[in-house]
């Protein structure tokens, strides 16, 4: 359906002219190959498999997410099979193993993509920056992307709780004429709440900027700034961490989310307000340059490469979990450690 998002018109697909009964009779021969049990591939896997799709999981056995997959309920020989076997089951291959270790799987996909298979992804990485990942896929088979726009965890949870996170979705390549309808099908098959279209270049240059801005690296950014000048300035860290916080996440984003940030204005005082309206602007001239480095980072493939490079080496799960230590031990988050504890639902 056409809908306005302020004055640009676009087409969404929702639930109500796509519903899941016509999700599985599009899907009804294929066997979806979910690769990978990482984040992505427990919720899309789950989620595909209680809306009734046929859908078996391919994973690395005497792994972790080996035994994961087992306690969710996929049964090895079944339904839970060694990676190159699901390729050659599948008719859709979901390639969902992290964007560094696609690389290594690559040749192995390949071989199992014979003509009218469908090959998917959730990041329009391995393809854009097929230079550094040598992703490129033969000709005959459909090339399509459904990006949930969250972490997998939000969609099985989501799901579980009836209600759905949005996905973009993209063709790269429509091989059998089918690709559209097989793609909208795989997007409300996983739980999208709506889904609306891109293409692989730009899903990819919007998601790398999102999580390294706004989302992920931002958030800290500006919380340990405003931290650390309210510690400098003489304040206990139950004050900062609540006036940066904790504040933010219970209280006052969840109105941003129901009403808009102009409501959650609206519900704080005139007081706040009256600085809120003079602040906002300042804090975004500081910051948009940095946005416009990243922005340039990232189309210049320096991020997928940083990525690639990083995440190939055979330690970087203990690598990157250290760096997550020396977030968790910051004084910061370990003043938020404490703070969860008291809130009165975790009594
Ligand atoms: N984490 C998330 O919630 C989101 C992820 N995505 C995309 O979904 C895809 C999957 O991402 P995640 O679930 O985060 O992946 P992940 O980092 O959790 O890894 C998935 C699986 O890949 C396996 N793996 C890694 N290297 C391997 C190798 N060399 N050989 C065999 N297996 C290997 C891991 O053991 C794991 O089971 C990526 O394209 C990602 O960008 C998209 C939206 C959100
Ligand atoms: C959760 C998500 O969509 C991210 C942040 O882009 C990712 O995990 O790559
Ligand atoms: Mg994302
Ligand atoms: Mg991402």
């Amino acid at each position: 359906m056409k809908l306005k998002f302020g004055t640009v018109e676009e087409d969404v697909v929702t639930r109500e002219e796509f519903p899941l009964e016509k999700a599985r009779e599009v899907l009804k021969d294929e066997v979806i190959a979910v690769l990978g049990y990482g984040v992505q591939g427990p919720g899309q896997a789950l989620n595909l498999k209680d809306n009734g799709f046929n859908v078996i999981v391919g994973q690395r056995k005497g792994s972790k997410t080996w035994d994961k997959a087992v306690a969710d309920g996929w049964v090895p020989g079944e339904t839970l099979f060694e990676l190159e076997e699901a390729c050659e089951k599948g008719t859709i291959l979901q390639f969902l193993l992290s964007d560094a270790g696609q690389i290594a799987l690559w040749p192995t996909v390949k071989k199992h993509l014979s003509p009218g298979k469908a090959l998917y992804f959730s990041h329009g990485f391995g393809v854009t920056y097929n230079d550094q990942t040598g992703i490129i896929p033969p000709k005959d088979v459909d090339v399509i992307l459904v990006a949930p726009k969250g972490s997998g965890t939000s969609l099985r949870r989501m799901f579980v709780e009836g209600r759905g996170l949005n996905s973009s979705f993209a063709i790269y390549q429509d091989a059998t004429g089918k690709a559209r309808e097989r793609v909208i099908a795989l997007g409300i098959g996983v739980g999208s709440g709506y889904l609306f279209e891109t293409d692989f270049y730009r899903e990819v240059t919007s998601d790398l900027t999102g999580e390294r801005g706004t989302l992920m690296g931002a958030i800290q950014g500006i919380f340990a700034a405003q931290y650390e000048v309210l510690r400098e300035n003489g304040h206990s860290p139950s004050e900062a961490f609540n006036e940066t916080v904790e504040e933010l996440t219970q209280s006052l984003m969840p109105l941003v989310a129901e009403n808009g940030m102009d409501w959650m204005y609206a519900n704080c005082s005139t007081t706040a307000q009256r600085g809120a309206l003079d602040w906002w602007k300042p804090f975004r001239d500081a910051s948009k340059p940095v946005f416009e480095d990243l922005y340039k980072s990232v189309k210049d493939g320096k991020e997928a490469a940083k990525s690639i490079e990083s995440n190939s080496k055979s330690d970087y799960r203990v690598k990157l979990e250290e760096e997550l230590k020396e977030l968790r031990e910051s004084e910061m988050w370990q003043a938020g450690a404490t703070v969860r504890k008291l809130r009165p639902e975790n009594n």
